[in-house]
């Protein structure tokens, strides 16, 4: 059926794909009695509510905005009459938290997990040539065994309140499009690529999957729509003479064309753009076509006004404009899978993304810092239950955008409680069930914290490269305190170096927060000035280590989070303002790194 496959939707001879954005009507149902009450045929003074978007910045009243429970989104859909035969689906970009999804009344199935793709199949709940009713039942609250994690609290007033084991706002709703799509009964239902590059040739190792009794047949296009290749059959090779390479901040972008055919007819077609362009680990370098890369960029999040965690091609152009201005190569998808579009748009402009899951706040510490216990969270009993969530979430992220040449790593944890024991049989589970996931085989690996030292960390096993989130400067050893905060950074560092690993270090947060348009001589913290200072800090450390192969400080532009004694009006680490304008950082960055190799 229809809903195992994560291909993105097109519109082509054999398929349709409908945007529904616009306006749903919305309405909260704190006490969950929306299916009791009909309102999976149609709500009564429902709100009008954009999609795609986040319903919580939009209200004026606090506990609209707070709200944690259920929600739904109601529209009345048109289905044309000559989706006749044809298999019918909506698909989500992102229901978040969890979404079950109605159709003229019908349940037609439920999804958790925020920030991937669903599709419902409903072909036998529709009615062609009428308007149909879409019914999308919704709930926000975080749980200490599901992603990302948390806790939900009952305030004495009744209200819930959610409770994050991590730094940004649960923003939630509809936040990305949602799709009507027909496609044909026998169809491809998902690909897949792997690569040999050399500059003389190129060959792509291709797989289609389908479950119908139909021949195969495979062509790829250069930018131009010359057919460089052809094949035939559900595995072949498509070999590429003098091919174009897909490099870091130069990219080149083939069409794989996919056809079934039945008695000579084509019945269904998908076409995707794929760059020629290998990914390895080599002692310590990473290499893109074999050249090593150095990794210059950002933690980023999915966030700006209005819409909260809504995604926004406007916004994703001006961060990529501002990338490319300040000589970044690549982003870390810090701490969710984004919208398909953003790894679209990656590929076109040759950045490369280490993409997370929203394994987030699986740190206790991290939940007393906001309010939890102070345990190793992986002797909660909460564990099993969210395991299962876990590789699931990280199944369909590496089944959803494996086919990008931009994605260059999956990062399957952010900041884990790996200084304890517990922490080796979850993460010996965890590589091992994502072992074979990738055709490509790209590294995996999850984030370090403070915590989480060369010495403490029990899991240094599992990454094929490291990602480390170091805070001093900031969190400790700050202010006039940084000279022994680099001290501190160097120790460990030569601990790293006098080991015997000889995997890359990639530097995926480090940063202070920064008030914009305060100057102070000499610098106090939250100043513009003492951000530069502590950046020229851990510069200084990175240069001194030819092991560390990437620097990507946290964070690309301020965003929300809960409020809190900790936060003014959100995280403001940003080397951008959440309205995307610079702060100096952005200019003495921008010095640095284009003062080294573009992408390498
Ligand atoms: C020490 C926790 C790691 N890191 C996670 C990130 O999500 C937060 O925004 C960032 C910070 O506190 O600025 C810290």
């Amino acid at each position: 059926i229809m809903e195992k496959s994560l291909l993105y939707p097109v519109t082509n001879a054999y398929r349709e794909d409908q945007k529904l954005d616009g306006l749903w009507d919305f309405k909260f149902d704190p006490a969950s009695e929306g299916e009791k009450n009909g309102w999976t045929e149609g709500l009564a003074d429902p709100i009008e509510m954009p999609v795609p978007a986040s319903f919580n910045d939009f209200f004026t009243d606090k506990d609209a905005r707070e709200y944690t429970g259920d929600f739904w989104y109601v529209k009345k859909v048109f289905i044309p009459k000559y989706f006749e035969g044809k298999q019918i689906g909506l698909r989500f970009g992102a229901a978040t938290h969890r979404a079950t999804v109605y159709v003229n009344g019908q349940k037609i199935r439920s999804h958790e997990g925020g920030f991937l793709p669903f599709t419902a199949d409903i072909t036998g709940a529709t009615k062609l040539g009428e308007e149909n009713v879409v019914a999308v039942k919704i709930n926000n609250e975080l749980h200490r065994d599901a992603l990302p994690a948390g806790d939900t609290m009952t305030l004495k007033n009744g209200k819930k309140m959610a409770k994050p084991f991590f730094d940004f706002y649960n923003y939630s709703g509809l936040n990305r499009s949602v799709h009507l799509i027909a496609i044909p009964k026998d169809n491809v239902y998902d690909y897949s690529t792997t690569y040999e590059v050399s500059d003389e040739q190129a060959t792509v190792h291709y797989t289609v999957q389908t479950d119908a009794q139909a021949d195969v047949k495979v062509s790829l296009a250069d930018e131009a729509g010359n057919v460089v290749a052809t094949a035939t059959g559900s595995t072949g090779d498509l070999v590429v003479k003098n091919p174009t390479l897909w490099q870091v901040r130069d990219a080149y972008l083939y069409t794989i064309k996919i056809q079934l055919l039945e008695n000579g007819t084509v019945v269904d077609a998908y076409s995707d753009e794929i760059g020629l362009r290998t990914i390895e680990i080599q002692g310590h370098q990473i290499l893109v076509n074999h050249k090593p890369v150095y990794l210059k960029g950002f933690g980023r999040h999915e966030d700006s006004i209005y819409a909260g965690r809504a995604f926004d091609l406007n916004v994703e152009r001006r961060d990529l404009n501002l990338m490319k201005w300040i000589g970044a190569n690549s982003y870390r998808s810090s701490h969710y899978p984004y919208d398909e579009q953003a790894y679209k748009f990656a590929d076109r402009e040759g950045i490369l993304i280490t993409d997370e899951v929203p394994a987030v706040g699986f740190k206790m510490a991290a939940a007393s810092f906001l309010g939890g216990l102070d345990q190793s969270f992986f002797d909660g009993d909460w564990i099993d239950e969210l395991y299962k969530k876990h590789i699931d979430q990280v199944k369909d992220m590496i089944k959803r955008d494996k086919n990008h040449p931009s994605v260059l790593a999956w990062s399957l944890c952010n900041e884990p409680d790996t200084s304890s024991e517990s922490a080796v049989p979850y993460f010996t589970k965890l590589f091992n069930d994502s072992a074979d996931l990738d055709p490509e085989k790209r590294p995996r690996t999850f984030t370090l914290n403070e915590d989480d030292t060369f010495e403490t960390s029990k899991c240094l096993k599992f990454p094929d490269f490291y990602l480390l989130n170091r805070y001093p400067g900031w969190y400790h050893k700050w202010g006039y305190e940084i000279s022994d905060g680099e001290a501190g950074l160097r120790a460990e560092l030569d601990e790293w170096k006098n080991s015997d690993i000889d995997k890359p270090i990639v530097f995926s947060e480090y940063g202070a927060d920064t008030e914009p348009g305060l100057h102070k001589l000499p610098s106090i913290m939250w100043s513009e000035e003492y951000q530069i200072e502590l950046l020229e800090m851990f510069n200084r450390v990175f240069d001194s280590y030819d092991f560390i192969r990437g620097e990507q400080p946290w964070n690309l532009a301020d965003f929300q989070t809960v409020e809190g004694n900790m936060r003014v009006n959100g995280n403001k680490k940003g080397i951008f303002t959440r309205d995307r304008q610079p702060k100096a950082a952005a200019f003495y960055l921008r010095k640095r790194w284009n003062s080294l190799p573009l992408s390498y």
